[in-house]
């Protein structure tokens, strides 16, 4: 089992001055930095673009783990890579070529990542699990931050942790939305590696606490 990584989401930082919360992910001694990429069709939603990828890449050494909540990734994950992507992650629910695009974003130079959302049966992504390094398993409906935890993905995310130990697979194992103490001990419980957290790590009274609660997990 990989150990625990926290990957702070952006989504729940200042708006305003951005790179300045990459900089309290990276003081608080994480490597990774969640960003959410919302098109306003997938999810009803708007948050930014490459530019403002880009712009942050030039202030901030974090592995960028790149979200894209788009109907048509595939139209952009070159311009995400060439902004600064280390993991560029797909969903599966719109139709696209999802192969040619994992291909695509290995081909960029990017560690691939596929997203199911909390109502889509886990044998979506089944196929194309040996062509992935991450799989995010949506613990909620995404779009907006500060939602509750789906309890009710955990036997998903207990089924592809089976399906990556019987296949000897290596891909992270990503949870996002809700997520604090108590939902990521349920989800590492169930196989999770990989802790996505944007209201409890930028509300949290003491972010180097949570994140070595993280790291004991
Ligand atoms: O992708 C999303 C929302 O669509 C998430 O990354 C949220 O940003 C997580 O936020 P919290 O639930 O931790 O506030």
């Amino acid at each position: 089992m990989h150990a625990p990584i926290l990957a702070p989401s952006i989504l729940a930082g200042d708006h305003s001055d951005l790179a300045s919360s990459a900089a309290i992910v990276a003081a608080t001694g994480l490597e990774w930095l969640h960003l959410d990429i919302m098109d306003g069709h997938f999810v009803p939603n708007l948050s930014f673009g490459p530019q403002t990828v880009a712009a942050l890449r030039k202030k901030s050494k974090l592995f960028f783990d790149v979200h894209l909540m788009l109907d048509e990734p595939h139209r952009y994950v070159e311009a995400f890579a060439k902004a600064g992507a280390n993991l560029i992650s797909i969903h599966i629910e719109p139709a696209y070529d999802y192969a040619a695009t994992l291909a695509r974003i290995k081909e960029l130079g990017c560690r691939r990542g596929i997203v199911l959302n909390p109502g889509t049966p886990a044998g979506a992504v089944k196929p194309f699990l040996a062509q992935v390094d991450l799989v995010l398993a949506m613990t909620v409906q995404p779009g907006f931050g500060g939602q509750s935890f789906r309890a009710d993905v955990l036997p998903k995310i207990a089924q592809i942790d089976a399906w990556r130990r019987e296949a000897a697979l290596d891909f992270r194992l990503e949870v996002d939305g809700g997520i604090d103490l108590k939902t990521a001990a349920d989800c590492r419980n169930a196989g999770t590696d990989t802790f996505v957290a944007g209201t409890s790590f930028f509300n949290a009274a003491d972010r180097a606490a949570y994140a070595a609660a993280i790291a004991k997990l």
